[in-house]
Parts: C-alpha cells; structure tokens; sequence
C-alpha cells in the first residue's frame, strides 16, 4: 500500500479528530487486567500492538507471535515467567528478533524465572516455562529500555513479596516508568521509584476499578507537525488532558516553540491546537531521552519549517522498529536534508529546499511513515508501505484526510 500525497493547503476551519487510546497504557492495563481480572478499561487502543497483547493473554500454553510489539514482547516475558503453569514460546517479526531482550532475561532468570532462548542468546524467540518467583530483589542495567524495567514492575504484584529493582546507570525514557508506576498506584498498589530505587508491593487483589485511557499523545504529534507546517490552522484533538501520565505530552511545550499553541477544554476533554505567529528560532536544541517517540517527528517539522535541529538523548532510537537514526538521515537527504547523526544525536542544518516527488521509505517502522506524512503541506511525495501505520494508528490515514490534506491510497 502506498499513500500518494499531493501538496496542498490545510483548510482554516475547526476540524475535530478522536485518536485511540494511549498504546502504552493500554497494555500496560491489559498485563494489569490479566492479573486482576476486576478492573474494566475504556477507550483502550486500536493499535495492532495492543490487538496482538490481549490475544495472547488469552492463552497458557503454546505459541505466541506478537510481531513488531516492544512493549508486547516486554510485558509478556515476565508475565509469563510469573504466571504459573504458563508454557509459552514468544516470538516476533523479524526485527523483533533483533531487538534486545537479554537484560530483561536476565533479570528475571536472577528472580529464577525458566526462559530460555530458541535461537540467538540475548534476543526472541524465547521459550518460558511460568512459575512461582519467590525472590524480591533486582538489580537491571536502566540506560538501554525502559521497557524492561516497567515489565518488571508489571509483575511486581504477583509476586510474594513484591519487588525492589534497583536501577544501574543513567535511566532512559523516564516518564514510562513513571506512567507504570502511576497506574500501579491507581488501583491501590503501593509503590515508590526515587534514588535509582524502585518498590513495588505484592497485591492478591484490588477494589473493582475503571481504567480510562487517555487518547495517544504520540499519535497527536503528527497533528501538531501539520499545524506547525500550515500556513493558519485549527485543529481539535480529543480525548486529552492537561494532567496526563503520558511523556510525550511534552509535545505541548515542545511544538510551543515551533508556532503551535495548544488550549485544554478540560469538561470536553479536548485540545485545540492552532498556528501562531511567532519568530521560529534559527536552530531548536532539544534533549528526547524521555520522549524518543517524538524524535522523528520534530526533526521532519523542522525540516518543513526550514529550520535547523540538534537533537540528543536519541540513544535508544537504534533498536526500535528500525534504526530511526540512519533512516532519518537516508528519508530526510533524499529531500534535500544536510544532516549527521551519531551514537545519540541528530544534527540537522537548515535546509532551503525540498525536493519534490519524492518516494519516502518506511522500513516497517509506523512512525516513519506518520512523522514524514505532514510535509505534504510542503511538496508532493509518496509514502511506501504506507501501512505500517497500524502498528499504533491503524486509522492514521483516514483521519489525516479528515483533517483536509489530499491523500490517495494506493492498495497493490
Ligand atoms: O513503555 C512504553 O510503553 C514505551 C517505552 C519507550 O521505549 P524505551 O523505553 O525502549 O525507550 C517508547 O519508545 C515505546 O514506544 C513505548
Ligand atoms: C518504539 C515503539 O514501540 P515498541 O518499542 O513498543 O515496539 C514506538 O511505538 O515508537
């Protein structure tokens, strides 16, 4: 499938546009629900990576393929490992075969968990035979995957004695640690993370509660992009919140600078976020070690806007659906970008043109496809494999058409 963008102006009038439920909170209350089967979730995420996490959860023994999920295949290695009589043999696509699972492995194995890998030491498949994990002490390395660290805190509660992770190293994507622990909290765990500590109690069961997920705000960064690129637009986002458990809310201050201003209507839980004029800076300087899901799309705003960027903190861009970093670069120079990149960092110049007609490569990464979409308020291009969008946004292309920009998808 192929989206074929024609250059266009983004209409004036207010358009209101509902996205999904946050992805990451979903299925951190999926994990949450399998072991309290009393919480109830409303407006959970449409995204294929929540769809593959409630399937499995469904089962005990078998075999299990949850795709390109991170978080999926995080979550469910320890709750497998913790979930007694689970035999379970979890793989992925491709690439999830090249994402590293080893230290959340052996954090789990220290805890005396039965996992063993089917093909390459440190990567899935993995085969996992579940069990009682008696122990109450870790130690993880904190600077590679967050995720590790809230799949263990995940587990914490089906654990005899609850959890205490202690945190080696710089700790990377902090407020998702931050939102597992909050949703902990939520349904009357008792919990603290403060000093590279982190404790989490045990908990048989917990009060009948209803989780509300709030809409995604990673998925809203490609509104904000659009706003950011047009010339004078408006538009209404729901269902957000001023008080979010999601980092990526950051994008409000963040897209701040870039022209965009955001207003909450806190009784309809909506954001409206509209263009201002403002004096863009020359240059936008920003560390996104606790956002790395808005890397892409700021350095394709900033392309758009003709401004420069340095953006570090991007450690952790390497082993995500694709190296984001190198295909950055690859995607942004065919259209005209002088960028460099290193181990963490992206430098991108200001760029005085935009070569049009291009056709935009997403190696199987969603966000590729959904950060490089706004340009075409800039120029014509083509977006390949254009429905990698599920993975998080599988309504992606329907609702960027909503908000008024010409899009023709192509199915061959
Ligand atoms: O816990 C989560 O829901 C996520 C954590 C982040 O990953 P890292 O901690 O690996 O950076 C983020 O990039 C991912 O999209 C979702
Ligand atoms: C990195 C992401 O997801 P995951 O690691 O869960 O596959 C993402 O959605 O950008």
């Amino acid at each position: 499938m192929k989206a074929n963008l024609e250059r266009g102006s983004f209409p004036t009038e207010n358009i209101k546009i509902n996205i999904s439920g946050s992805k990451s909170e979903s299925n951190r209350m999926l994990i949450l629900q399998a072991q309290f089967p009393n919480i109830s979730i409303e407006n959970l995420s449409e995204s294929d990576d929540t769809v593959v996490l409630q399937q499995a959860l469904k089962i005990l023994k078998g075999s299990v393929d949850i795709h390109h999920a991170g978080t999926a295949m995080r979550f469910l290695t320890a709750y497998f490992s913790a979930k007694e009589g689970a035999e379970i043999t979890l793989t992925g696509s491709q690439r999830m075969q090249e994402r590293p699972i080893g230290v959340l492995v052996n954090a789990l194995k220290s805890l005396g968990a039965d996992i063993e890998y089917l093909k390459n030491e440190g990567f899935p498949p993995l085969k996992i035979k579940g069990k009682s994990l008696q122990k109450r002490e870790v130690n993880i390395e904190a600077n590679i995957s967050s995720q590790y660290i809230s799949a263990l805190m995940l587990i914490a509660p089906m654990l005899p004695n609850g959890l205490k992770i202690s945190l080696e190293g710089k700790t990377t994507s902090i407020p998702y640690i931050e939102m597992t622990l909050s949703l902990l909290k939520n349904l009357g765990i008792k919990g603290s993370f403060s000093n590279n500590e982190i404790e989490i109690s045990a908990a048989k069961n917990v009060e009948n509660t209803k989780l509300i997920v709030e809409s995604d705000w990673s998925s809203a960064s490609y509104f904000y992009s659009l706003v950011a690129l047009s010339e004078n637009a408006e538009i209404t986002l729901g269902s957000f919140s001023e008080d979010s458990l999601q980092g990526d809310a950051a994008l409000v201050q963040i897209y701040n600078s870039l022209g965009v201003q955001t207003v909450f209507n806190s009784s309809k839980k909506t954001i409206s976020i509209s263009k201002k004029k403002i004096e863009l800076p020359d240059s936008l300087l920003l560390d996104l070690a606790n956002t790395p899901d808005l890397a892409q799309t700021i350095a394709v705003t900033c392309f758009g806007l003709g401004i420069g960027c340095k953006l570090t903190g991007l450690h952790t861009l390497k082993i995500k659906e694709t190296d984001r970093l190198s295909a950055l670069k690859n995607e942004l120079e065919k259209l005209g970008a002088t960028i460099q990149i290193d181990e963490n960092s992206l430098n991108l110049e200001i760029a005085l043109q935009i070569h049009p007609n291009k056709i935009i490569e997403t190696y199987q990464d969603h966000r590729m496809a959904m950060a490089f979409a706004p340009l075409s308020l800039k120029t014509n291009l083509t977006i390949n494999n254009a429905g990698v969008v599920s993975k998080s946004y599988p309504a992606f292309w329907d609702d960027f058409q909503k908000a008024g920009i010409k899009c023709e998808i192509e199915n061959s």
